[in-house]
């Protein structure tokens, strides 16, 4: 038999053909005949399925200008503006400087994405999908830092041929195109700043998942401004927290939890993970949107450190977005061509994580469940003294 490697990287044996592989090709054939969609369109029983298929292929097509538009309202700050109150064209058409025959297509785009809505005496209003992107500058600010990532992908194949071509390379000082030893201060301001103001949904989503109370001292691996370990050391006064990232970003971050008040109890360490020990003392490590940007070798040889530091009992929580093993979802394929533009790393499912988690020796590994697995989803693991398997049997719903 033939092995492939799942998206899990563990290898699958590959079943032969039997009855549902030829009733999967039955279905291939039928569902790219005209006849059969002339039928589904005919029926009343099958005519929702024809339209709702219609309209995510056309959403596929036409994502590059949802895209732009939802740029084009950040630039022009429409949603904050709308968010004060509702505004005529001619009012947004002064505020913008933008002639309001054009404007007015942006606005009516806006409305049918939901980002805006139609408010009496013609003017335009905050919808449901503005309200979020007004409300969090992490989310405008990943709309403007999307822009090159989207250069990138002017051109797929040739993305898909020669990934180092990509400007994205650049963003990143740490992958391994870019040694970070020789990279101005500045490109690791301004990732750090970016990361900042959107960890702010994976900090809510790890703060209600796991019970942080059953631990005394915590180690941010990879940390980044601090405002992580911040929220946590605010959330639960019993913790001591250490954040340790590399110079110049733990440089960023004792100043920040400086200026919060926190310098007793959250402290800071300069170093990388690749060629430094960690800090000891802990019994409970974190490790927030870290292991999707390293590849497997690396991100093994930190779970492995992280387990000889952590005492019996101690625990470890990953959290990152996470690849769906089968069926749709939005994240799968930003996140894969993200982390292609950016040089390293790759969006791991799960069981992938787990996998490497068992590898490194840990055990009980679980998925914990979060509100909006979007953001993040978390995997908990335990060191114990029972001996790790090296694949781990996930508990906890989605592999
Ligand atoms: C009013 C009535 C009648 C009913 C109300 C009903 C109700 C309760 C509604 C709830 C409404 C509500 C509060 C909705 C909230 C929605 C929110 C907060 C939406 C948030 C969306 C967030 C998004 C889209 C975030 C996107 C994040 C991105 C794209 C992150 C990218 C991260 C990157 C690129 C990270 C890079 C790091 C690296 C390199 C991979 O390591
Ligand atoms: C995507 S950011 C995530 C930051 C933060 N945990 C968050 O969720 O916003 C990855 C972090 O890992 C840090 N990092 C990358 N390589 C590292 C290394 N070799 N040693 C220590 N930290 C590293 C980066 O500086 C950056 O702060």
């Amino acid at each position: 038999m033939d092995t492939v490697h799942s998206p899990s990287s563990m290898p699958l044996a590959v079943a032969p053909a039997g009855w549902r592989e030829r009733l999967a090709a039955r279905i291939d054939r039928w569902s790219t005949s005209p006849a059969l969609h002339r039928w589904a369109m005919g029926s009343v029983m099958t005519r929702w399925l024809v339209r709702r298929r219609s309209a995510r292929l056309f959403a596929c097509m036409a994502g590059f200008v949802h895209t732009q538009v939802l740029l084009a309202c950040v630039r022009l700050h429409l949603l904050e503006t709308l968010a004060e109150s509702p505004r005529t064209l001619d009012e947004l058409a002064a505020l913008t400087g933008l002639q309001a025959a054009s404007l007015q297509r942006l606005l009516d785009s806006a409305v049918a994405m939901g980002l805006m809505n139609r408010r009496s005496c013609g003017r335009y209003g905050l919808g449901a999908l503005g309200a979020p992107v007004a409300a969090h500058a992490g989310i405008r600010e990943m709309v403007e830092h999307n822009a090159t990532l989207y250069d990138d992908l002017r051109d797929p194949l040739a993305l898909l041929r020669d990934p180092n071509q990509a400007q994205m390379h650049t963003y990143w000082p740490y992958t391994p195109h870019q040694p970070h030893d020789g990279a101005p201060a500045e490109t690791f301001s301004r990732y750090s700043a970016l990361m900042s103001t959107s960890q702010r949904f994976v900090i809510d989503e790890l703060l209600a998942a796991y019970p942080f109370d059953d631990h005394q001292r915590v180690l941010d691996v990879g940390g980044g401004m601090g405002g992580w370990v911040s929220a946590l050391a605010q959330r639960h006064p019993h913790l001591h927290c250490t954040l340790f990232d590399l110079p110049p970003v733990a440089e960023l971050a004792r100043e920040q939890i400086g200026r919060l008040g926190l310098s007793e109890r959250v402290t800071t360490r300069g170093g990388s993970f690749i060629t430094d020990p960690l800090p000891g003392g802990a019994d409970l490590v974190t490790l927030v949107r870290v292991a999707h940007d390293h590849d497997d070798a690396t991100v093994l040889r930190l779970l492995r450190a992280i387990h000889d530091n952590l005492p019996l009992a101690g625990a470890l929580v990953l959290a990152e977005p996470m690849a769906q093993a089968e069926g749709e979802s939005p994240i799968d394929p930003y996140f894969h061509f993200y982390l292609m533009a950016m040089g390293s790393g790759r969006l791991r499912t799960p069981q992938a994580l787990a996998d490497l988690m068992a590898q490194a020796g840990f055990t009980h590994i679980e998925l914990a469940p979060s509100p909006v697995p979007l953001h993040a989803q978390i995997l908990v693991g335990r060191k114990s003294r029972v001996q790790a398997s090296r694949a781990a049997t996930l508990a906890g719903g989605a592999t």
